[in-house]
């Protein structure tokens, strides 16, 4: 058995259209994890945790090139020792707004960004923001590790690309509400047993308008099995995860060498 890497979810409120106040809550939460006598190794946000969906105003409120994020969080990363897989933010860029996940090492460097290439028609993201073109990936403990956001999860053949290209855990942040939490647990469950990977999925609490995010933050194992999984209120998810169990469980149902790609 390898050292467990253990990981924080920070399952937080977003006040929707409020950056100052979701950076203040960000950082006490962050704080909050980073003081745990047994200190986490990578912490996850969820979605758009600047500014919620805040879309006819995403122009003005979005954090041109991250540089806030970045700036801030590069800091925190180094300082504390600690992965960072930033949420995702909204991202000004000079060609639009872009949903931005932006990951940091322990030595606070900048080892992967994806921007969300599936936008959800449902919430209106397409009318508002830019899509992503490059899939996100990174390493984390000298593991290889995916990043989709939220909508992607309904896109298996993302995840198997990114598995297929080495990864061994799965970062989900996520605003994902009711009613669709069978949906969510479902997506998150099939992703984790088809690739044989640790999925980690950080989902935002609160309610916005008509819309009530439910939280529910999981991780689950390379079996499908549900390590850890929050409630429906504003709280930190942590988890022990051991990496050598995606070997083995690939080891005994070896999917990845029984495809079939010539024919499908
Ligand atoms: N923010 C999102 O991408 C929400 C996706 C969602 O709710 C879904 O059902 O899919």
């Amino acid at each position: 058995m390898t050292q467990p890497l253990r990981i924080a979810l920070l399952q937080m409120n977003i006040e929707v259209g409020q950056p100052e106040a979701n950076f203040a809550k960000l950082a006490s939460m962050l704080e909050e994890a980073a003081s745990q006598p047994n200190k986490p190794d990578v912490i996850v946000f969820p979605e758009m945790w600047n500014t919620g969906y805040a879309l006819t105003e995403i122009t003005t409120l979005a954090d041109p090139k991250g540089e806030r994020t970045i700036a801030y969080l590069s800091e925190f990363s180094r300082k504390h020792g600690i992965h960072i897989i930033a949420g995702s933010i909204a991202e000004g860029r000079e060609d639009g707004v872009y949903n931005t996940i932006f990951a940091f090492d322990r030595e606070g460097n900048r080892n992967g960004d994806y921007s969300k290439i599936h936008l959800f028609r449902l919430m209106d993201e397409e009318k508002y923001l830019a899509a992503g073109d490059k899939l996100g990936k990174l390493e984390i403990e000298g593991a290889g590790a995916g990043m989709m956001i939220c909508y992607d999860i309904r896109f298996p053949e993302l995840a198997r690309k990114l598995a297929l290209d080495g990864a061994k855990l799965l970062f989900v942040p996520a605003e994902w509400p009711h009613p669709r939490l069978h949906h969510w647990r479902t997506l998150l469950t099939a992703r984790a047993i088809e690739n044989q990977m640790f999925v980690i999925a950080c989902n935002r609490v609160g309610i916005s308008g008509e819309t009530h995010f439910f939280g529910h933050s999981m991780v689950l194992d390379p079996w499908g099995e549900t390590l850890a999984e929050a409630g429906e209120e504003e709280t930190i998810l942590y988890a022990e995860i051991d990496l050598s169990l995606v070997d083995t469980v690939r080891g005994k149902i070896p999917v990845f060498e029984d495809r079939r790609p010539s024919l499908y």
